[in-house]
């Protein structure tokens, strides 16, 4: 399969379906199931949360030209926000002559914490709980069969001890556990709910919460890029400005936290939209990603980008990323079951490292617009649309308002609707 795909932007939704199904040889149900409306069933919706009323869509597109290592992959991004999915293809076509996007995960291991209070020795607590550690974890292994005979369950213990808190001291053990393909939170929820009564009965301390921790810091992926000046040089920018104006900006997120939250949100506008498609819980992702970006104690970029000793610019981005195949919506939404076949992945820490390629991504395309001739240009291009059918336009007025908007360089709703009374 070959993501190279150019020229979508100028097709209707119909042609470029048509295109993905060549290139992706999805089959007639598959292209039956985009093409046509109300994907996802009144009465599966039903089952997913409570009190339906209905369902509420949101535009799917592809991001195209994607190679991540050395392998070709469509995405399918859900979101509402123009010049997203256009400037991830972008990067991704920019990225492509050196090599694509190199990612690399850690085991999908998650934390569940049980909360322990009601003692004055804490470090004694500690201590009875690790001379209990194996059998703790096979207490917690021994409800789910499936996942400990795919190669997973918890698999170790950690003893946090805080000694003074307003509400005395208190101990948190966390359960580590291999969740293969699964997201894991209800896996872990389970897990810690059962391991209560024996942390209490080794303790005599009393346990409150159990539940996981959305900081999965041992659930890891990563991707990397390097670029060359000459891939990044436009026609009125040289590559080692880019690059130099890369690098600044990259510095200030950095530095300051003010900047680094809108650093970080243009690398979410690559990753919550694969999560969304894929029926993956994207508040997990996010409250994950920004308590690492927080975890030194001072919030800053979730990417690294550097210049190697050849001048090339080098981005590195690690996140955790507690995503899964099976779980969740992943197997209960249509689209979601699409999302994860297009994508070809075979295991969910696959799926975390393309994640983390389209982050690493749209931070690239956004730092690269914002250090050069600024945001405006290529994404209010595109915002233009929307804006034109907020005044009113439909069918073929709607690129035509646009397009007038953006060459008079006033894209607003008040002079969309002077041009629609103009027509
Ligand atoms: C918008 C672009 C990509 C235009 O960039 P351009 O220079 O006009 O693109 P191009 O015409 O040279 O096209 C290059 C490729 O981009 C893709 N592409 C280009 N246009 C389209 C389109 N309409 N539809 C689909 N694909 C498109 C497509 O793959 C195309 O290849 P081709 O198909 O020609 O072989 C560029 O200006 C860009 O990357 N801008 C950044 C946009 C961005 O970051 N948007 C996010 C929203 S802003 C935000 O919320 C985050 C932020 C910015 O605050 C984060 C931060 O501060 O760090
Ligand atoms: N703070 C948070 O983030 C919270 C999130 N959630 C929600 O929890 C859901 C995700 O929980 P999750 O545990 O993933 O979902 P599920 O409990 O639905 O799925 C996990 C289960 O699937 C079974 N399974 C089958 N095949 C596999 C495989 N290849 N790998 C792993 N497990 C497999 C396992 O065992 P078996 O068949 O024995 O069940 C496993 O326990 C999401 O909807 C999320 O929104 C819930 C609470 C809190």
């Amino acid at each position: 399969m070959d993501s190279r795909v150019s020229g979508m932007r100028d097709m209707q939704p119909a042609e470029r379906l048509a295109v993905l199904a060549r290139v992706a040889e999805m089959d007639s149900a598959d292209r039956q199931l985009l093409a046509g409306p109300g994907a996802l069933p009144l009465g599966t919706a039903d089952g997913m949360i409570e009190n339906v009323v209905g369902t509420f869509e949101l535009p799917m597109g592809v991001a195209t030209n994607f190679q991540v290592n050395g392998r070709d992959v469509l995405v399918p991004m859900v979101v509402e926000e123009p010049s997203v999915v256009a400037a991830a293809s972008f990067m991704a076509k920019l990225v492509r002559s050196s090599g694509g996007f190199l990612t690399s995960s850690t085991k999908p291991l998650m934390r569940a914490q049980v909360q322990m209070v009601g003692m004055t020795d804490p470090h004694g607590v500690r201590h009875a709980v690790l001379t209990h550690r194996e059998e703790i974890i096979a207490m917690a292994n021994s409800k789910d069969k499936v996942l400990v005979g795919l190669g997973g369950g918890c698999q170790d213990l950690e003893v946090h001890v805080f000694e003074h808190t307003p509400r005395g001291p208190m101990v948190v053990v966390h359960l580590i556990v291999d969740v293969r393909d699964a997201m894991g939170a209800n896996t872990v929820n389970t897990m810690a709910e059962m391991v209560a009564p024996l942390l209490e009965r080794i303790s005599g301390a009393s346990v409150r919460l159990r539940i996981l921790s959305n900081l999965a810091d041992l659930r890891l992926a990563r991707a990397a890029v390097t670029l060359s000046p000459e891939q990044l040089s436009t026609a009125q920018y040289r590559g080692e400005e880019v690059i130099e104006g890369i690098l600044d900006a990259y510095t200030f997120a950095a530095v300051d936290p003010y900047r680094a939250a809108t650093h970080n949100k243009g690398i979410m506008n690559g990753i919550d939209p694969v999560i969304v498609a894929t029926g993956n819980d994207w508040r997990a992702v996010e409250a994950g990603a920004h308590a690492y970006a927080a975890r030194s104690g001072r919030y800053t970029s979730l990417t690294h980008w550097e210049k190697n000793r050849a001048g090339h610019l080098v981005g590195t981005i690690e996140l955790p990323m507690p995503v899964g195949l099976v779980g969740g919506a992943t197997k209960t939404h249509p689209l979601a079951r699409w999302a994860l076949r297009l994508m070809q992945v075979g295991s969910a820490q696959e799926l975390g490292e393309i994640v983390a390629a389209v982050g690493l991504a749209q931070n690239l395309a956004a730092m690269r617009a914002l250090s050069t001739e600024g945001i405006q240009r290529g994404h209010m291009a595109l915002h233009a649309r929307n804006i034109a059918l907020l005044a009113g336009a439909e069918g073929e007025q709607v690129q035509r308002v646009a397009q007038a908007l953006v060459a008079e360089r006033n894209v607003s709703v008040d002079r969309a609707k002077e041009l629609l009374q103009a027509a």
